[in-house]
């Protein structure tokens, strides 16, 4: 059953559509000089309040001063840190240590070595990405071998290929933000659309997975 996570929030109604869809998780853009999507940290804060509570906050960050994401996580705005820079491990580990909470470091995905990186990560999670996030572009999903880590697909996910997504690769969790906008703005019918579409995928994977089990 893969997770779903939407990522770019940026405003209320932002929040009162994915309380409607109810993904996994919600990503936040948090601090991040020059990206359209991104917040100050006071503002999530106010977001996050007015998320459904059966929904996991993520805030995601690119080379912050940890003690920017080990606030957040500690005073309880966030359940997990989802790292989008160059962070090293010393800084995913000191995050983990300080905080008790969970760690998601993305990799950008260009050749086989960087799925190999990926994979060695002491992070709670890793995220497969095409590049600096949030782009809406795929990378080469042929780089993944099978992964026998829990990981979030991302880059460029969107109804046209969820489906081959989820049935090459089977990721744990995907990840999506630019498909679900028209115009640069979260488009609440294209939130619903992608949650339905999923349920139907998980639904079905469900069966046929029930299926080989009865006919061994
Ligand atoms: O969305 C941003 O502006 C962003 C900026 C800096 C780091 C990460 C960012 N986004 C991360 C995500 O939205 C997701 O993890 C993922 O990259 C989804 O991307 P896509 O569906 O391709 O827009």
């Amino acid at each position: 059953m893969a997770k779903l996570k939407i990522c770019g929030l940026t405003c209320k109604e932002d929040i009162e559509a994915v309380n409607g869809a109810k993904p996994d998780f919600a990503g936040f853009i948090i601090e991040v000089p020059g990206r359209r999507r991104s917040l100050t940290a006071e503002r999530v804060k106010v977001l996050v309040k007015g998320l459904d509570k059966e929904i996991l906050p993520v805030g995601v960050f690119v080379n912050a001063a940890p003690e920017l994401p080990i606030s957040l996580l500690r005073d309880g705005t966030l359940w997990a840190a989802q790292l989008h820079g160059d962070e090293d491990e010393d800084y995913i580990e000191k995050i983990q240590n300080m905080t008790g909470k969970p760690v998601i470091k993305a990799f950008s995905i260009k050749t086989p070595e960087d799925v190999q990186r990926a994979l060695r990560s002491p992070a709670d999670y890793i995220l497969l990405d095409h590049g600096a996030g949030g782009t809406g572009e795929p990378f080469d999903w042929t780089l993944v071998p099978p992964v026998r880590r829990p990981f979030f697909l991302a880059g460029g996910i969107g109804p046209e290929n969820l489906r081959s997504a989820i049935g090459t690769l089977h990721p744990w969790a995907v990840d999506l933000s630019s498909s679900l906008e028209t115009d640069g703005r979260k488009d609440r019918a294209k939130i619903q659309q992608i949650a339905r579409m999923l349920k139907q995928i998980n639904t079905l994977e469900a069966y046929r997975k029930e299926r080989e089990a009865d006919l061994e």
